[in-house]
């Protein structure tokens, strides 16, 4: 609790624009979740789950296993579309459209909302086309534009000096924190608005996690970031509003420092206190 406490007294000092998510304009709005309610098939995963996301900040779900983290975050790009008996009620509103509304176009919603998981799954495929994989996708094939998207991703991810003598060789040769890096870079490839992160430390080693977690606080100057985490100390650093959810409800959601410094519900004192988790 301590070290949490300490560690946001660092992070607050790093950023202090942390938005009030009750009081978002629309231009600070990335996403409005309102009234979700999800179900796998009878039983029930997500209660009620009603929360704004501020755009280019780094937003952080935190809560004990089986509490719905994963599940909340993959409504946000209708990865739940693809489990069986996976009945949604509610709306996730992206620039004021529902996502959940007849007639969306879910490949386009995942282009602006990308997503990486907790294990790197680079593709068998070079560095270079891995980065350009979504970009050919969309029939981009101009040598001169593809080029300089690896070099803009690459750096984006924090990967351009580690990879840039060995972008034809094959993704697999680099190490575990390096393709959870070039995950990342192909889905910044396309530009999308969101980046959501599923646990996306939990295969890596403490010093991978660290490259990741600072590359986490530069990719909010450009997209806004959605972490699931099990990791507390993670919230802390990276974030800048943290959820706390227990068994299908969100018991909190505030800026990461009142979170984990004076939490307002007893629940979540007892999870971040370890009294459960
Ligand atoms: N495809 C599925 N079919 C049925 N039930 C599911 C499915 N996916 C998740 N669940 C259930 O929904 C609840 C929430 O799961 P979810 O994976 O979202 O939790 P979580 O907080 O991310 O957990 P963890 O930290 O362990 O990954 C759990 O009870 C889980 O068993």
């Amino acid at each position: 609790m301590m070290n949490v406490a300490m560690k946001m007294d660092q992070n607050m000092t790093q950023d202090s624009q942390i938005l009030n998510t009750d009081a978002l304009s629309a231009e600070q709005t990335a996403l409005q979740i309102r009234d979700l309610n999800l179900f796998y098939g009878d039983k029930q995963a997500l209660f009620n789950v009603d929360m704004n996301i501020a755009k280019g900040q780094v937003t952080a779900f935190i809560g004990p296993s089986g509490c719905g983290k994963s599940t909340l975050l993959r409504c946000i790009n209708r990865m739940n579309d693809l489990v069986d008996n996976c009945r949604i009620e509610g709306e996730i509103r992206l620039h004021d459209h529902n996502i959940y509304a007849k007639g969306v176009d879910v490949a386009a919603l995942r282009r602006q909302v990308g997503m990486v998981f907790q294990r790197p799954n680079p593709f068998p495929k070079t560095i270079y086309e891995n980065v350009v994989y979504g970009l050919r996708l969309q029939g981009i094939n101009d040598r001169r534009r593809l080029d300089e998207a690896v070099e803009r991703s690459l750096r984006g991810a924090a990967l351009w000096d580690e990879a840039k003598d060995r972008l034809h060789e094959n993704a697999f040769g680099l190490s575990g924190g390096q393709q959870q890096r070039l995950v990342i870079a192909r889905a910044i490839a396309i530009e999308p608005e969101v980046l959501l992160l599923d646990e996306p430390t939990s295969a890596l080693d403490p010093i991978s996690t660290l490259v990741v977690e600072e590359l986490i606080t530069t990719l909010k100057e450009q997209f806004t970031v959605v972490i699931v985490t099990h990791n507390m100390q993670q919230a802390a650093r990276v974030s800048d509003h943290t959820a706390f959810m227990y068994m299908g409800e969100l018991i909190e959601y505030t800026d990461t420092n009142t979170l984990f410094t004076t939490p307002g519900k007893k629940k979540t004192e007892d999870y971040i206190t370890g009294r459960y988790g």
